[in-house]
């Protein structure tokens, strides 16, 4: 998969050189490129926003360092990327997107800031490729580059070979599936008394299917307590299983 990131702070993606990603990058399954804005840029100041028109706090990203940016990266009549731009106002990105995006070839992100991009600008990119406007959640942050490096960690880890266990992706929650929109559950590892504190019993029995159900009761009851919104969502039978044995 191929990446360009487009941002006025390239050295927030210095992380992608590290862990799973870094290795993803030196095995060749992440073409990674961070693009510099203001290399579109031809004052002296290198401007790369102005007051907003018809007033109001802050300012605004210009339309043209970014048009002559994705004109560069993406050459119109050439192969298309799909464009992803975080901005508050978008759609909840989720695992589902997170999958969807995993099977693009290449993708493209826009890293805002200040109170956005001329809108201009994924108006006039909507007519040549695809856009995604993608939000975190119902909290701001200061710009795009965190929101992108949320977005390249949760579709990079579901590139085969990205992950050393692709088991660990299949058991994910929110995961396509019978789990599709559990949490998970509490994990636990040696020592077996840590503290005084020993390990749940049953995670020593050996016993494969006690230990599955176990996990799963873990998981209904941490998605009743933390999310009953989800839970609520849950297939009523499922449910039913869960408080019989709870
Ligand atoms: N989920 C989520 C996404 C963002 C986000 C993404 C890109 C940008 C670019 C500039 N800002 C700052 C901003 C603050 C308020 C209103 C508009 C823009 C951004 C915020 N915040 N929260």
């Amino acid at each position: 998969m191929k990446l360009d990131i487009v941002t006025i702070f390239p050295e927030y993606f210095a992380p992608l050189d590290v862990s799973l990603l870094g290795k993803a990058r030196r095995t060749g399954l992440l073409d990674v490129h961070v693009h510099d804005l203001r290399r579109w840029t031809h004052d002296r100041h290198r401007t790369v926003d102005d007051t907003p028109y018809g007033g109001g706090p802050g300012m605004v990203m210009k339309p043209e360092p970014w048009g002559e940016a994705l004109d560069a990266i993406a050459p119109p009549g050439g192969p298309v990327p799909r464009l992803i731009v975080p901005t508050p106002s978008g759609r909840p990105f989720t695992q589902a997107k997170a999958a969807e995006l995993a099977a693009e070839p290449w993708l493209l992100f826009a890293c805002g800031r200040y109170e956005g991009i001329d809108s201009r600008v994924v108006d006039e990119a909507r007519t040549r490729m695809p856009v995604d406007e993608i939000s975190l959640g119902d909290f701001v942050l200061a710009g795009g580059e965190v929101a992108v490096l949320v977005i390249v960690e949760a579709v990079g880890r579901l590139l085969p070979g990205v992950l050393g266990n692709a088991d660990s992706v299949a058991d994910d929650s929110f995961a396509p599936g019978a789990m599709e929109s559990l949490l998970e559950g509490p994990v636990y590892t040696k020592p077996p008394v840590w503290r005084g504190r020993a390990v749940p019993d049953i995670l020593l029995s050996g016993h494969h299917g006690a230990i599955a159900r176990w996990r799963r009761d873990e998981a209904l009851r941490r998605t009743v307590r933390n999310r009953p919104e989800l839970a609520a969502r849950l297939d009523p039978a499922t449910l039913d299983a869960h408080d019989r044995r709870v």
